[in-house]
This record gives structure tokens, sequence and C-alpha cells, in this order.
């Protein structure tokens, strides 16, 4: 197999994803919507334990190599300050034969809406040098 999915490790290489990430049998309720990113879309949610939590639904069957890279970052860099912390998944078998495989990765909810938000409800739709500044440098630590 030329690409190894994390959740495929090693040592489990006999287990299936969804022995691996449980469904989620009640813990997680999503809600409203709150954007579309390219892995999928991106729920507000409320997690048993976390509280309310974000919920990306990543389409596994679509591009798993993409999902994979995702998942591998957030659990390497969702502790940084400036990422939002990562909590876990949980796996989403098809419904149908037709319907995808999903993972319903659990993110700390980013209650202050994005940067591209910002700039445009910002008057003239341009931040202040200062803004800039500060952004450029939480994003480069
Ligand atoms: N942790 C979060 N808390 C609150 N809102 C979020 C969170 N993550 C994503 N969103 C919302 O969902 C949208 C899509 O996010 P997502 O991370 O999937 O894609 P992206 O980073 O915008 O683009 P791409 O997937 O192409 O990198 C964001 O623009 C944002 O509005």
């Amino acid at each position: 197999m030329p690409f190894c999915a994390p959740w495929r490790r090693p040592q489990a290489e006999s287990s299936t994803l969804s022995e691996i990430y449980k469904p989620p049998d009640g813990r997680l309720t999503k809600d409203v919507l709150l954007g579309v990113g390219g892995t999928g879309d991106v729920y507000k949610g409320r997690h048993h334990h976390r509280g309310v939590v974000a919920v990306k639904i990543a389409n596994i069957s679509r591009d798993e190599e993409s999902v994979c890279r995702e998942l591998k970052f957030l659990q390497q860099f969702g502790g940084h300050n400036n990422i939002a912390s990562y909590y876990g998944a949980y796996y989403r078998a098809p419904l149908t034969e037709c319907s995808s495989e999903l993972l319903e990765i659990v993110l700390e909810y980013c209650g202050g809406g994005s940067l591209h938000n910002l700039i445009h409800k910002t008057n003239g739709q341009s931040l202040k040098e200062t803004w800039i500044g500060y952004v450029c440098k939480e994003v480069l630590k």
C-alpha cells in the first residue's frame, strides 16, 4: 500500500476504522453549520466531555489522503496556542452502499470568527498596520 493512514497503525493492521475510531454513540451532537472547507463541512456541536466543539465531517471515501494529512497535522500541532485543539475522531460507516465513509473530527470551537470575516467587517475592508503586524507575528509563532 503506497499510503498508510495514521488510523491504520502497524500494530493495529487487522483493525478496521470502526474499531480504532469508535462511533460516537450519542456522545456527540451537531448543531449549526459553521462553514465548508476542503475536507468537508464544519458544524458547531456538543461533546459529552468537552462541551461546545467544532465537528469537521471528513469524507474518507472521497479523499483519504487529505483526511490523513489533516489528522496528522492536528495530532502533531493541535497543542499550539494558535491552532484549534484536536479532541479526537469518530468513524461513521456508510449508511447505504452508495454513501461515503466519514470521519467526524472533533476540534476546539473557535468562536471569534475568521480573519476573513474580520477584514470584511472592518471599515474600508482593510486592517490597521498594527493589527496586520499582530496577526503575522502570531501566524509565525
Ligand atoms: N475549530 C473551529 N471553530 C470554529 N469554526 C471553525 C473551526 N474550524 C473550521 N471552522 C469554520 O469552518 C470553515 C471551514 O473550515 P476548514 O478548516 O474545513 O477549512 P479551511 O481551513 O477554511 O479551508 P481548507 O480546508 O481548504 O484548508 C472555516 O472557514 C470556519 O468558518
